[in-house]
């Protein structure tokens, strides 16, 4: 794990758009298309914005989120609608992208035909993954039942999550998150540093972000 630490957080977004434009832009010299896996919540807005004017061909790039909410996409808790008003904008706006809330009614019944959709992307160029100060990632919680089962090494690309306080959720599993290219975890805080360590001692069962901190760059900004 190599680990960034920057003087703000508008650098860090800078920095890390330059760099994951850089890795997409360098995988496509050599390959016909590219894929961009990124978390939701509320970090990862300001990296977007300035992402989203990279320069580079986004026609062959296919964009999906680590993780959806299983809300309709103009709910305000939708990840996708973070990604709609500042991902998939200006340059971005070219890109392919697989919408992970397929509008069924519950999540379970989109689970084979999204992961249809994704396994042949895998695996993922640039992954982006978020932590939440209780080290969650993507949506594997810490001892929820559903991620035992996503962190073994061959369960199904996506799965279904609903043992949560909130609403039910559809998720990227360790197998498919795991063998992505280029992989990052952005956080942001001295609480999401902290948790970041205490993860480091615990099972990933009990700190999810665990299972993908071996070939990773973390970037932080307080
Ligand atoms: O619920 C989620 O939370 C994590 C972390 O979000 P943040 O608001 O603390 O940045 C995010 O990575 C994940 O995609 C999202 O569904």
């Amino acid at each position: 794990m190599e680990f960034v630490e920057y003087p703000d957080r508008e650098m860090m977004a800078l920095s890390l758009a330059r760099k994951i434009s850089g890795e997409l832009a360098q995988h496509l010299r050599v390959n016909e298309t590219a894929t961009l896996c990124v978390p939701g919540g509320t970090t990862p807005g300001p990296l977007f914005d300035t992402l989203s004017g990279g320069d580079l061909d986004w026609s062959r790039v296919t964009v999906f989120l680590n993780d959806e909410r299983w809300v309709d996409g103009e709910h305000v808790r939708s990840n996708s609608r973070l990604l709609h008003r500042h991902l998939l904008t200006n340059n971005a706006a070219a890109a392919r992208y697989i919408d992970l809330y397929t509008g069924d009614p519950e999540p379970e019944q989109a689970v084979d035909t999204l992961a249809a959709q994704i396994q042949p992307l895998l695996p993922i160029t640039v992954l982006l993954l978020g932590m939440g100060t209780d080290m969650h990632t993507a949506s594997l919680f810490p001892g929820a039942p559903e991620t035992a089962q996503a962190l073994a090494p061959h369960a199904p690309p996506v799965m279904a999550v609903r043992s949560i306080k909130d609403e039910p959720r559809i998720t990227l599993t360790a197998s498919a998150l795991q063998k992505a290219i280029c992989p990052h975890l952005m956080i942001t805080g001295a609480d999401k540093r902290e948790a970041l360590e205490r993860a480091q001692t615990l099972d990933a069962r009990d700190a999810p972000i665990r299972a993908f901190l071996g070939d990773i760059t973390v970037h932080w900004a307080e």
